[in-house]
């Protein structure tokens, strides 16, 4: 098999994977990526054909999920979050903010003041165990962070108010109402789904009964990120997270939310958090799903849930790259078909790989060629660093255009003629193409009538658990 390996090498001066239009291409005199490679990630490439199917299918989930009718088959939930108004900066205060929803566990104190924000923070890992274990135990050791931190900060007596930023899929039947619908990204803690988490966490508070919190609002990290970008932009309408997970929400009026029961208290708008992650549960995704998202998918905690998430986020974006490596060193196209302990391993291939090799300078090999050996792949030729850096092109490529799609769908939802999107996650804001490819592919999509800007929202976790909390504050005093 190894016989197949094309290594047509020479040394370019100048060599650079176009990843902006189409397939990536390869610079003229730089090796060429192995055409059977190329041939096979065909079907990778989502054209714009595919893409007007994607977003006319998934317009069609929005509306199904936002009415009553059809909520409960719905996939897309589109969750009203009971946050109706938007910051307008005046917001003032202390708060504590819990941040859960991925590979850490954060706990902080965040003071507003007008445009002023000081946040001091302090990052726990969760163990696998804490993961996947009880879910008496996941609360006992958020409420044990809290306190040691509250203790340490000196507030543990001061009663403040916490806004709990909860990332995954709730059912809110009100601002500090949240039941568990289902766990994603690699959490399974027995006896959450179907409850109450801020009665879970309340509970963890009382047996502990060293600390003293106003729990005033619960949200996930997409509300947040809206929030805490719209703090500096007026215009933001839209919060996005593409991290260990991605989703998704709006600003939709409260005449569009069936499920949302409550008054209004004046904007006549609310934040629907779609839950994107599990847009394509239903077979929606599945013509334009390859191989690998199957093998991604059937080998997670959550088979056949979050397909859409499966196809974009941080969890899985480095294992579709290993997964296609695999393939591709088996049939003999790359690393002299032996490949390496590790590149057959499981997850061994880190999202974060994929930005370093996509971020190597055009005829540059160096991240590459030190992943390669990491992985056991010293042998590896300047051919294989060339088609590697191609899967990784396409894989984020990819993801990068099914969130463009996802968008565009949005701001024409919307209805505004400007419109801000706030992104957070790690994907986003290191990956070193994704926001130039979704600036590129959203203006491709969407009619020259709407402006659109897409902006690094920082922290939407804790600070925007912070406003949540303080603009329900400030409307509750206006009556
Ligand atoms: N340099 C990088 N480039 C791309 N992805 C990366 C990089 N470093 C880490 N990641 C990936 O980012 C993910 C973590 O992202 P982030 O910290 O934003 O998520 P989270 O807060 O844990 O969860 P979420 O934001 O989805 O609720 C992991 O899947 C990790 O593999």
């Amino acid at each position: 098999m190894a016989s197949k390996c094309k290594s047509k090498i020479c040394n370019p001066p100048e060599q650079e994977i176009k990843v902006t239009q189409g397939t990536p291409e390869v610079t003229q005199g730089t090796p060429e990526v192995t055409p059977e490679i190329v041939a096979a990630c065909q079907e990778l490439v989502l054209d714009n054909d595919k893409l007007q199917t994607y977003m006319t299918t998934f317009l069609d989930n929005i509306e199904r999920g936002l009415k009553k009718e059809t909520h409960d088959d719905a996939v897309v939930k589109c969750i009203p979050t009971y946050v109706q108004d938007l910051p307008n900066g005046t917001e003032t205060g202390k708060f504590l903010a819990l941040d859960l929803g991925g590979s850490n566990f954060r706990v902080l104190i965040i003071t507003l003041d007008g445009k002023e924000c000081d946040m001091q923070s302090k990052v726990y890992s969760i163990s696998h165990e804490v993961m996947q274990g009880p879910g008496e135990e996941l609360f006992d050791f958020i409420a044990t962070c809290l306190a040691e931190y509250a203790v340490e900060q000196g507030v543990a007596d001061a009663t403040l108010p916490l806004g709990f930023t909860f990332s995954f899929p709730l059912i809110q039947k009100g601002l500090t109402v949240g039941v568990l619908e289902r766990w994603t990204k690699g959490f399974s803690c027995e006896g959450v789904i179907g409850n109450d988490v801020v009665q879970m966490l309340k509970a963890a508070i009382d047996r502990r009964g060293d600390v003293k919190i106003d729990v005033c609002a619960v949200l996930n990290d997409t509300t947040g990120t809206l929030m805490s970008c719209a703090w500096k932009n007026n215009d933001t309408r839209i919060g996005l997270i593409v991290g260990t997970g991605t989703n998704g929400c709006y600003v939709e009026k409260q005449a569009n939310v069936e499920l949302f029961d409550e008054p209004d208290r004046g904007s006549g708008n609310v934040i629907v958090n779609l839950e994107w992650g599990a847009f394509g549960d239903d077979g929606g995704l599945d013509f334009c799903r390859v191989q690998y998202d199957r093998d991604v998918d059937a080998r997670s905690i959550n088979p056949g849930k979050q397909l859409h998430e499966k196809m974009i986020s941080g969890m899985y974006m480095g294992e579709m790259v290993r997964l296609a490596a695999e393939r591709f060193t088996k049939e003999g196209y790359m690393f002299g078909g032996k490949g390496s302990e590790q590149l057959f391993t499981p997850d061994a291939f880190e999202t974060r790989f994929v930005s370093d090799i996509e971020a190597d300078a055009p005829g540059t090999y160096n991240n590459v060629k030190q992943i390669c050996n990491d992985l056991g792949l010293a042998d590896a030729t300047e051919q294989d660093y060339v088609n590697l850096r191609y899967l990784c092109a396409c894989i984020s490529r990819r993801a990068a255009h099914l969130v463009s799609a996802g968008l565009t769908v949005l701001i024409r939802k919307v209805g505004e003629k400007k419109v801000a999107v706030g992104i957070d996650g790690t994907v986003y804001k290191n990956h070193p193409n994704f926001h130039n490819l979704m600036m590129e592919k959203i203006k491709e999509l969407i009619e020259p009538e709407y402006e659109f800007s897409l902006m690094l929202s920082e922290d939407g976790s804790g600070r925007g658990a912070a406003l949540v909390a303080a603009v329900a504050a400030r409307v509750a005093a206006q009556g």
